[in-house]
């Protein structure tokens, strides 16, 4: 096996796994190299904390490594193997991929930029008037971005009915995979109890029902060809239209992801259940990251204002005051495409990935891995590698940017992407060319309609907000 710390008996390391693991794990690297492993009261838990290693094991060896662990509560019960994120790697697994990446691949994301820009457009208004709700905007705005693209939904309002419902699914889902959240996760036998005397188990098949029947009812308006449910009500202004006219493009895109899922249902052998599911799955897994991370560019804005300085200038030369930012400019803003990189870089919002599986036993440069071990990709570590990233607590897009500063560089080790925050593998996210894109407008248009400056107290002195104070209460930190 790879180099363990030393634990306890039975126990093994669990006691010395704290909340924030990846802080720890970073400590451990120093100690016991590029991999190491962790025993879990049993359960082997291999971490992986070099880019060579991810991509020897999870991107080459991927019909090892792309399975998931078993999440009983989550996985079978909660969502009834219908979730894309959590199911085994197998063949309901490549249907629903294939499914979702019809859409989401890099060659038609572009259908969704209408309703990105015209989301980013109102994000700048929400921010403007009222600048102290401006998490909540951020939030707002990337929860209603993914429904218009996958239901096509209209703009939908902070206080939303469907969004609370909606959270309220991915927050169930985020604590029932918390450590300790569920006895049959560590005794699978439970998950035979009859209903009737186990209430977490009746309970999860009745949260079960009433999501499935959600997520039916919002395809069921899809493939009626009703366009808006009747809770949902537009509600643009003049001055929101202006600047979505600014945009140059209209407000909807050719088509959303439910009615090209619903037309090739049938090529993608899915029922109606994971056709409702799948559509879910993406709001679940792309709003709450994609906002998390937009609050990651706010404090990075606020402690680096000569970034931000430099992003306008380049928003400025090449934009102007008469029109705002559209995808158009994209090629033309690298400064900009590196903030979104560095954005992602700096402080990933899923440290440690969602952990993969390992579905056959292996051997890796003289290591030992189990089947079944837990991988755990270290991705916080990687993302401040100091052999590639020297400065790599500091946020510096130039990083990403030749001396003239036109073009991009991006070390070879990430994808080329400059980060490893999306995974690998066959298992990397579904959804990250969408999620470039909207962070790409959302950064551009804010840029360049507002400053972001540090609060002042009551004497006036700036506060200075803490680059690791993080919120991890679900999946997402
Ligand atoms: C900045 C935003 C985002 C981040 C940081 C992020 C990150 C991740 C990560 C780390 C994984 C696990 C990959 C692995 O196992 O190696 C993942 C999976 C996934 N992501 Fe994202 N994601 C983001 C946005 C999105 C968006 C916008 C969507 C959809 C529109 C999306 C859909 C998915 C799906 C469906 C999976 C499961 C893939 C599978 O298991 O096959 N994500 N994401």
């Amino acid at each position: 096996m790879p180099p363990c710390p030393p634990g306890l008996p039975l126990l093994g390391n669990v006691l010395q796994v704290p909340n924030r693991s990846w802080l720890q794990f970073e400590q451990w690297k120093t100690m016991y190299g590029p991999i190491f492993s962790l025993n879990m009261a049993g359960q082997s838990v291999i971490v992986l904390n070099t880019h060579k290693v991810a991509e020897d094991l999870l991107d080459r060896r991927s019909n090892i490594y792309s399975d998931r662990p078993r999440f009983i509560m989550a996985c079978e019960i909660l969502t009834g193997n219908c979730l894309m994120t959590f199911i085994p790697y197998g063949d309901l697994w490549r249907r629903l991929r294939r499914a979702a990446h019809a859409d989401f691949n890099f060659r038609v994301v572009d259908k969704f930029q209408p309703i990105q820009a015209k989301e980013a457009a109102s994000l700048v208004l929400d921010m403007l008037n009222d600048p102290d709700s401006w998490m909540e905007h951020l939030k707002r705005s990337t929860a209603s971005c993914v429904l218009s693209s996958v239901y096509g939904w209209q703009r939908l309002g902070k206080d939303d009915p469907v969004v609370a419902k909606i959270h309220a699914h991915i927050s169930r889902l985020g604590s029932s995979v918390l450590p300790g959240a569920y006895l049959v996760e560590l005794f699978p036998f439970m998950k035979k109890f009859p209903s009737w005397i186990a209430k977490w188990k009746r309970e999860g098949e009745g949260w079960h029902r009433k999501d499935t029947e959600m997520f039916e009812g919002f395809i069921n308006g899809v493939s009626e060809k009703i366009v808006s449910s009747p809770l949902l009500v537009p509600r643009y202004d003049m001055s929101l239209i202006e600047l979505t006219k600014a945009t140059g493009r209209g407000g909807s895109s050719s088509s959303t992801f439910v009615e090209s899922l619903i037309e090739n249902q049938a090529k993608y052998g899915l029922t109606k259940k994971q056709t409702a599911w799948l559509a879910g799955t993406m709001f679940g897994a792309g709003a709450e990251t994609t906002a998390a991370s937009m609050i990651v560019f706010i404090l990075a804005m606020t402690l680096y204002p000569s970034v931000m300085r430099k992003a306008q200038a380049e928003i400025d030369a090449v934009v102007g005051r008469d029109r705002v930012p559209n995808f158009r400019d994209e090629p033309s803003l690298p400064y900009i495409r590196a903030i979104v990189k560095e954005t992602l870089r700096w402080r990933p919002v899923g440290p440690l990935g969602v952990p993969r599986r390992t579905s056959a036993e292996d051997w890796y440069e003289g290591y030992y891995i189990p089947k079944g071990a837990m991988i755990l990709p270290n991705i916080w570590a990687m993302n401040r590698d100091p052999t590639i990233f020297p400065d790599f607590d500091e946020f510096r897009p130039e990083r990403f940017l030749d001396p003239s500063g036109t073009i991009g560089v991006t070390p070879p080790e990430t994808h080329s992407m400059g980060h490893v925050t999306y995974g690998f593998g066959r298992r990397i996210c579904a959804g990250y060319n969408f999620a470039n894109k909207e962070m790409f407008i959302d950064i551009a248009m804010l840029l360049w309609a507002l400053n972001i400056e540090k609060a002042v107290d009551i004497h006036g002195e700036e506060i200075i907000p803490d680059r690791n104070d993080i919120n991890e209460a679900g999946a997402v930190v």
